[in-house]
């Protein structure tokens, strides 16, 4: 059994360079065959005591049914296997959502970890490079734990001593396809530890209906549709600036609209103004009337009311200037939106060159000083090449759509978004998989969280005009 122990091959070789004077014998060193046995016997206990230290319940789920079988027969085996089956059956089928949360997503995160990750995890490491071999062994990084959520598995990871961020961030194409995933994203959970998000399936894969309005009137944030999570995605407007930026038919006015459904009730309660810039003449004249007089199309109009909105947010500053750090609406001094829908036009595409330096320089005075007053400014654009808008970096809180070119990505969300997993460019151009869906890169956090923004339709824009004006007659 033990006749071919490791070592025999090289004894067998005498030399490396036949017909030569030098002979090269290897020193042999035989293992004796209980060291051996000692040694996988060490393993397997180690192994055990990992495996019962991992997982405690799944272990005890197995081996109690096994152990009272044997103890005392399969009659009694059978009646404790029934027993919490006809709990846990009922449970699952009728109340699914506390069951995932207790019992189901467990299960499933063990048996994901069991049989995809832990499975794959030494070639997909080696192979994307995120593994090393050093003196005959693998150094991998290590697969800590698995939690599963209705949409993804996340997967915590310890990274090998002297690796980066950017080490995993570069691979994520590797790691998705080595763990079967239409992608992966990575985030930083503390220092030398990461979080490998795997999605098992889009939630964000069908269009979603346009987000009621709101009872209450409110600055915000406002529920303009869903995060990949299944959260309602909230967007802040009031104490920042929006750029949202997308490919033509990217959804670019789902976006708006939704943000100007959920500000209607303030703007009926006088807390909120909505001011429009339409030099494309498509988007907001839909729905005109929710804007007033606060609507202008041809660019000296638009550059006209930024002047005002400039003149604005100067008197208030003068006059908050020692007495309030921050804005609060107020019927006399509501928050101001500055909406512009294809903020191109007025900067870069614009043929009158003392027309584009004030629009640029009124725009560039918003989005510097107009926060802390209650001046906003949500800007809607195509390209987002910094010929075309140089104040792109002006917007604290930026959204991709799609877009047409992978290093646009980086150019809307900043350095390395598009690393971290925010895949702009690869949304689907097919309007009811890819419209309104994006990446939102908020000031506060450096990670891309993916959305889709609610589809506000042609007839929801004329209900909501209509119900706006009667709110206001009344
Ligand atoms: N959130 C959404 N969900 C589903 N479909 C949407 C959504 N938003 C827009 N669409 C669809 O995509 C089409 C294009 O949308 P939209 O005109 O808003 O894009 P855009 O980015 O504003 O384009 P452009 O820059 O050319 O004006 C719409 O006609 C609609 O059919």
């Amino acid at each position: 059994m033990f006749k071919k122990l490791p070592g025999d091959e090289a004894r067998t070789l005498v030399s490396t360079t036949p017909d030569t004077a030098v002979v090269f014998r290897p020193a042999v060193v035989q293992t004796p065959a209980i060291i051996t046995i000692v040694i996988f016997a060490w393993r397997l206990l180690a192994g055990l005591v990992r495996l019962t230290w991992r997982h405690p319940i799944a272990l005890a789920v197995l081996t109690a049914p096994a152990v009272l079988g044997w103890l005392y027969g399969w009659r009694v085996a059978l009646v404790a296997v029934t027993i919490p089956l006809s709990v846990l059956g009922p449970w699952a089928l009728f109340d699914r959502p506390t069951f995932n949360a207790w019992i189901g997503w467990r299960l499933l995160a063990w048996w994901r970890l069991v049989w995809v990750y832990r499975r794959h995890w030494q070639p997909v490491m080696m192979i994307s490079g995120l593994g090393r071999h050093l003196r005959g062994r693998d150094c991998l990084p290590r697969l800590l734990k698995v939690t599963c959520t209705s949409w993804a598995d996340v997967v915590t990871v310890k990274m090998l001593s002297g690796q980066a961020v950017t080490d995993w961030a570069d691979r994520t194409e590797h790691l998705a396809h080595g763990f079967g995933a239409a992608s992966c994203r990575v985030t930083v959970a503390r220092a030398g530890r990461l979080l490998l998000t795997f999605p098992r399936c889009d939630p964000l894969a069908v269009p979603l209906p346009a987000v009621s309005v709101p009872e209450t009137p409110s600055v915000g944030p406002v529920e303009v549709g869903r995060q990949e999570n299944v959260q309602p995605w909230r967007l802040k407007v009031h104490g920042t600036h929006v750029l949202v930026a997308g490919a033509t038919g990217a959804g670019k006015g789902s976006v708006i609209w939704s943000a100007v459904r959920g500000l209607l009730p303030a703007v009926r309660a006088g807390l909120v103004e909505l001011w429009a810039l339409d030099p494309k003449l498509m988007e907001l004249s839909y729905g005109r009337a929710v804007f007033g007089d606060r609507y202008a199309a041809d660019p000296k109009e638009c550059a006209d009311l930024l002047d005002e909105a400039v003149s604005v947010m100067r008197e208030r500053a003068g006059r908050f200037a020692g007495a309030q750090r921050s804005h609060v609406p107020t019927v006399d001094d509501p928050f101001i939106l500055v909406i512009v829908d294809e903020v191109a036009f007025l900067t870069a595409y614009q043929s009158d060159k003392g027309l584009r330096q004030r629009i640029t320089a009124a725009l560039a005075t918003l989005t510097t000083q107009g926060r802390a007053v209650g001046v906003g400014v949500l800007a809607a654009l195509q390209d987002p090449r910094k010929e075309v808008m140089n104040i792109r970096n002006l917007f604290p809180d930026k959204i991709a759509l799609r877009l047409d070119e992978s290093e646009q990505v980086d150019m809307v969300l900043g350095d390395g978004a598009r690393d971290r997993g925010a895949l702009a460019d690869h949304i689907s151009p097919i309007p009811e998989q890819g419209a309104g869906v994006g990446f939102v890169r908020l000031e506060t956090s450096p990670d891309p969280i993916r959305v889709r923004a609610a589809y506000v339709s042609d007839a929801d824009i004329r209900h909501m005009v209509r119900e706006h004006l009667a709110g206001e007659a009344a």
